[in-house]
């Protein structure tokens, strides 16, 4: 458990006067989806192209598996989509696997299980040029999991999809990472590595911003308190969460820096004290309102629109 599947240590790409990737030492554990989040230009592709061996850093290192980015045996075992699969438009969605396979020295029968892992068996044997866009994500996450790589690297897969589609690719992520895959999913939707990813590495500017759990992002939830009179309730709220657990959100309600949990303790309280309580819910932050307190700019969502 823990094992760690890459780490990378200060890792730099420049080009030119721009710094694409400033500085970024990140981990990814064996068995999680990591989310890597940021907004248009951020660097999460560059950071992915180095992580893969495919351009060089300009300082600092990338591990994968225990070795330096870029081994020819560490490459075998990374499955990638990045920058939209290229495939024959010509054949059928399995004969364009099947070059792949045999690229690589797979057999037939692996084809054949990575169309049904991404559920499209029963067009395999259509022409490619039939496909719709998610149709051709999906078999480009199966050519990706050819072979069965120990780590899949998927570079926005929901660009540019509809919402069925977008839906689907993420049940797909959800079934993959259940069977135990590890993920480093890049994207710029807050909700979609919000709803699929265990961890989350957010850049923007080039530079790693935070870390962690998306638990641990979005932090605790709080207990929002309609109560009257208000200036009462504030005090006897203050006497259980502290002075600075406390604050007025106006329409005489209060928000409360305690869990969900303390809630029938916090009526009881209030009511002891000869408070009308009129309302108590609990308030979840999403990553994007914590997006935008880290960046203090624009959220990724709202550039998408400009
Ligand atoms: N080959 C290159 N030559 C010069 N500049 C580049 C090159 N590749 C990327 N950049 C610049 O580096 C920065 C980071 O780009 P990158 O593609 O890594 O961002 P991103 O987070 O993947 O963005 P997006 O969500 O738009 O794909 C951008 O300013 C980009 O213009």
């Amino acid at each position: 458990m823990n094992e760690l599947v890459v780490e990378t240590d200060g890792l730099t790409k420049r080009y030119g006067d721009r710094l694409a990737v400033d500085r970024v030492s990140m981990t990814v554990m064996r068995g999680e989806v990591y989310g890597f989040l940021g907004p248009n230009g951020a660097g999460k592709t560059t950071t992915l192209r180095m992580m893969l061996g495919l351009i060089r850093p300009t300082a600092g290192s990338a591990s994968v598996l225990g070795l330096p980015a870029g081994r020819p045996e560490v490459t075998e075992r990374i499955g990638a989509l990045i920058e939209g699969p290229g495939f024959y438009p010509y054949l059928n969605g399995r004969d364009n696997l099947r070059t792949m396979a045999r690229y690589q020295g797979l057999p037939a029968t692996e084809v054949d299980r990575v169309l049904e892992m991404v559920d499209l068996t029963d067009r395999a044997k259509d022409a490619l040029k039939g496909y719709s866009l998610g149709m051709k994500q999906r078999l480009g996450v199966a050519a990706a999991m050819l072979g069965s790589p120990d780590l899949l690297v998927l570079d926005e897969p929901t660009n540019g999809l509809d919402p069925a589609g977008m839906a689907d690719m993420r049940s797909l992520v959800v079934s993959l990472a259940a069977a135990g895959q590890t993920v480093i999913l890049s994207s710029h939707i807050l909700a979609e590595v919000q709803e699929i990813c265990d961890r989350v590495g957010v850049i923007n500017d080039g530079r790693l911003l935070r870390e962690s759990t998306v638990a641990e992002l979005r932090g605790g939830a709080t207990l929002r308190v309609r109560a009257t009179p208000e200036d009462a309730a504030l005090a006897a709220l203050m006497r259980i969460a502290g002075d600075e657990g406390v604050r007025r959100i106006g329409n005489e309600t209060l928000e409360v820096d305690l869990p969900a949990t303390d809630a029938p303790e916090i009526v009881r309280h209030l009511v002891a004290h000869s408070i009308d309580v009129h309302e108590v819910t609990v308030a979840e932050r999403s990553l994007e309102d914590v997006f935008f307190e880290m960046t203090g700019t624009t959220t990724p969502g709202e550039e998408l629109v400009s």
